[in-house]
This record gives structure tokens, sequence and C-alpha cells, in this order.
């Protein structure tokens, strides 16, 4: 797999603000290349995981019945504009043959799936093929919400605009009252404590 090169987005970050006419040699951007450079190794760090990896651990647990991780918030970088995209993802699984994984786990398999030039539509197909080739559960469904920013701050400006993209394998393909179970957790707003 191949590494993060600070060097090569540095010199990139500074030939952008020269083509918009800034310079960057004045103080306020003189640190701005490196800070890009480190910015984008973080919030692109998914390119350097594996989704699945995090699916490994699991534990030898009777439950044969739905989990669902419900409003994951995520930040993404749209692959078009290369400006964020962000909101919540819903996870739920039905988990087969002991293959119960950890909670986090999930949310982890999000982040590195998220942290890279991504579409939403990927995204949540991506999430939904690691968990099935991982788990080998009855059935998963993964549902992203989300706004862009490529649709709101530019082009069409709409702000307010949610995108809603869902995927479903193994029995939630067939079985419309699992995936109605799923969709009333996810309408109900009510909080632990809350
Ligand atoms: N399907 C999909 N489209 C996306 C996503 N993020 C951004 N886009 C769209 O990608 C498209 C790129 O269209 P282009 O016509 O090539 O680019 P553009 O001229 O910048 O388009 P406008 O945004 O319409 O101004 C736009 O319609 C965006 O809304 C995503 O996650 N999924
Ligand atoms: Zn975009």
């Amino acid at each position: 797999m191949s590494s993060f090169d600070h060097e090569k987005i540095q010199q990139a970050v500074r030939m952008m603000l020269e083509g918009i006419g800034e310079d960057p040699d004045r103080e306020g951007l003189l640190d701005t290349p490196k800070r890009v450079a480190k910015m984008y190794e973080e919030v692109f760090q998914g390119l350097y995981e594996s989704p699945e990896e995090h699916l490994m651990t699991v534990f030898g647990e009777d439950h044969e019945e739905l989990v669902l991780v419900k409003d994951i918030p995520f930040y993404s970088m749209c692959e078009h504009h290369l400006v964020p995209f962000y909101g919540h993802a819903h996870v739920g699984y039905i988990p087969k043959d002991g293959k119960v994984t950890g909670l986090s786990k999930l949310a982890r398999t999000v982040e590195a799936v998220t942290r890279r030039p991504q579409l939403q539509e990927r995204i949540t197909s991506s999430v939904a093929e690691a968990i099935r080739e991982t788990l080998a559960p009855h059935g998963v469904m993964v549902v992203v919400e989300a706004e862009h920013m490529c649709m709101t701050m530019r082009g069409v400006k709409k702000p307010g605009a949610v995108t809603v993209t869902s995927a479903v394998r193994g029995s939630f393909e067939t079985d419309a009252a699992a995936r109605s179970e799923v969709l009333a957790f996810l309408d109900r707003n009510s909080k632990p404590g809350g």
C-alpha cells in the first residue's frame, strides 16, 4: 500500500495558492502547505486502513437478532471537489454463528471508509460489504444521511438538502419487516437517559 507524501502535498498547496493569485510567502500563508499536509494525512487516514481489519474482533455470542449502532457521526471528502460532506451512518446487522463483533468496531469501519476521497454511495456499500465479508451475518443494513458542501457553499447552493443512501445485504434484501424494524429505530429520536 502506498504511503502519505507530505512533501508532494506541500508543493501542491503552494502551487494552488500561486494559482489563485495569492503570495505563498506572505506571513499568514507560510505554514499553510505544512498545515494542509498534516490535515490531509488525518482526514485521508482511511486510505491506509482496511475496513475489514476492525471487524476481526468477534465474540462467540449466541445472538441472532438485530444489532444496530445508529447516529455514528462521520466526516468525509467528496472525491469530485475535495470539499467535506458529513452526516451520520447507521449500521445494523443480524449476526450468525456467534460472529458478534465489538460495537465500536462498527464505528471504526465507518471511519476507515469515510476518511478517504469518497462518494456517499460507495461509503454505504463498502461498509455493508466489509460486514458481509468479515462476519457472514444473516443480513446487514447500512443507512447514510449526509450534507454535501459541494452542494451548499458552491454550485447549486442548496444548504439543508440531505442525501440518504442505503445498502442491504442478505436477509434484509427479502425481509421487508426486518428493514422496517431498522427504519423504525432510525425514526426514534430518543437518547439513552434522555
Ligand atoms: N452520486 C454522487 N454524486 C456526488 C457525490 N458528491 C458530489 N456529487 C456530485 O458530483 C457531481 C459532479 O458533477 P460535474 O458536472 O462533473 O461537476 P460540477 O460542474 O462541479 O457540478 P455541480 O456541482 O452541479 O456544479 C455533482 O452533481 C455533485 O453533486 C456523491 O457522494 N455521490
Ligand atoms: Zn462534491
